[in-house]
């Protein structure tokens, strides 16, 4: 397996991610009918909080639990309604989520916030409900090459696992998300279609998952992409259980959040300080910074229920404890770092 991850070497990446810029840049022009798709913007968003899983997996250095319960603590009392706490994943494939029964046990789990995880397959899930876990995610793609690398098994395979999982999830009255990751563009295939993403995203939903995050993996979407990719899966799924997860490497991110709200989507996750990245798609950068979404979702009226001040503090800290810049835009703004 290792030699299969190995495949896409350093250099391949940076010229497969050289492609993306000319490949995507010139995607389709954002249409009338998706910037005035009769919908006004939500009064309210959730956001799902996704910095201490996908924005830490991906780190060489292993995090101390310690600070990843910390984290995950601070964003609680944040006022986000969702955090994304860990995965249940091999931790042979990713070694910084390996210690995720200590961190459900050690988080102060607090009233009316969710903690859900990751889990690939039937055996992730019954160690994650084991653990403490009320609530699940099975993630999936649209890319068949992105799959194999991601959690080695074709599209049509992860789909049966999902099942699996979605039987086991009912039975145990846990509810599932599920996630559809390069809806635009893939590292390994270049662009997806629409049709693509929509066929894997009603899948999902049909299953029973309640919502369906749709996850721009690389960061390459722009309006026009995003639009076309979102009027494909609305026709299978509603709108009102779409999710968008837009990691930020060619800074269309926020952009990108602005349309899906302008379609009725009212559900955005994002990562404190923009940790992040997926290992299976080395190149991305992190996800949108929560402080940045939340500012523009403030800007725009909208509530989220999160406290912006407490929120970078978070941030702050998760960026002394890996000795990094923050992302955010926000939290430099005001030098919250
Ligand atoms: C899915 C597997 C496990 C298949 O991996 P596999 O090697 O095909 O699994 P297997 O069933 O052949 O088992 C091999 C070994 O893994 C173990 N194993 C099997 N399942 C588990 C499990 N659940 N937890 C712990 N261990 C497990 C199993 O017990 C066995 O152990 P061994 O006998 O060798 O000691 C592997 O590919 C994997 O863990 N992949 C990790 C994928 C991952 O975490 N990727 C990052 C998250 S996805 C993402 O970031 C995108 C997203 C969601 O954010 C949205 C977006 O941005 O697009």
């Amino acid at each position: 397996m290792a030699a299969v991850m190995r495949l896409v070497n350093r250099s391949t990446l940076s010229s497969v991610m050289g492609q993306h810029y000319a490949a995507f840049s010139s995607s389709a022009k954002l249409t009338a009918a998706g910037v005035n798709a009769g919908h006004t913007l939500p009064d309210k968003v959730k956001i799902v909080e996704v910095g201490p899983r996908d924005g830490l997996q991906n780190e060489k250095t292993i995090v101390p639990t310690e600070a990843k319960i910390n984290l995950i603590d601070m964003l609680s009392e944040s006022g986000l309604p969702v955090i994304e706490a860990t995965s249940f994943v091999s931790p042979k494939w990713v070694p910084q989520m390996a210690d995720q029964v200590e961190v459900m046990k050690g988080i102060s789990r607090k009233p009316g916030v969710s903690y859900p995880v990751l889990t690939p397959n039937l055996k992730g899930f019954q160690a994650a409900v084991k653990a403490g876990a009320a609530e699940v995610a099975i993630f999936g793609a649209a890319s068949e090459l992105f799959s194999k690398k991601n959690i080695n098994c074709s599209v049509d395979e992860s789909l049966q696992r999902f099942d699996e999982v979605m039987k086991a999830a009912k039975e145990a009255g846990v509810p599932v998300r599920g996630y559809v990751s390069c809806v635009v563009g893939c590292p390994y295939e270049g662009k997806v279609a629409p049709e693509k993403v929509a066929h894997v995203a009603k899948r999902l939903y049909s299953m029973g998952c309640y919502e369906i995050s749709l996850g721009d993996t690389i960061g390459v979407g722009t309006p026009g992409s995003i639009t076309a990719m979102l009027e494909a899966v609305s026709k299978e799924v509603p709108v009102s259980a779409l999710a968008v997860h837009c990691h930020d490497t060619y800074g269309q991110a926020l952009a990108n959040i602005l349309v899906a709200l302008q379609m009725g989507i009212s559900v955005i996750d994002s990562s404190v300080a923009g940790l992040g990245g997926c290992p299976y798609a080395q190149g991305a950068s992190g996800n949108v910074a929560t402080e940045d979404v939340v500012y523009m979702l403030h800007g725009l009226g909208i509530q989220t229920g999160v406290d912006l001040s407490k929120l970078m503090d978070a941030g702050a800290f998760i960026c002394r404890t890996l000795n990094r810049k923050t992302s955010s835009k926000v939290a430099q703004a005001t030098c919250k770092l």
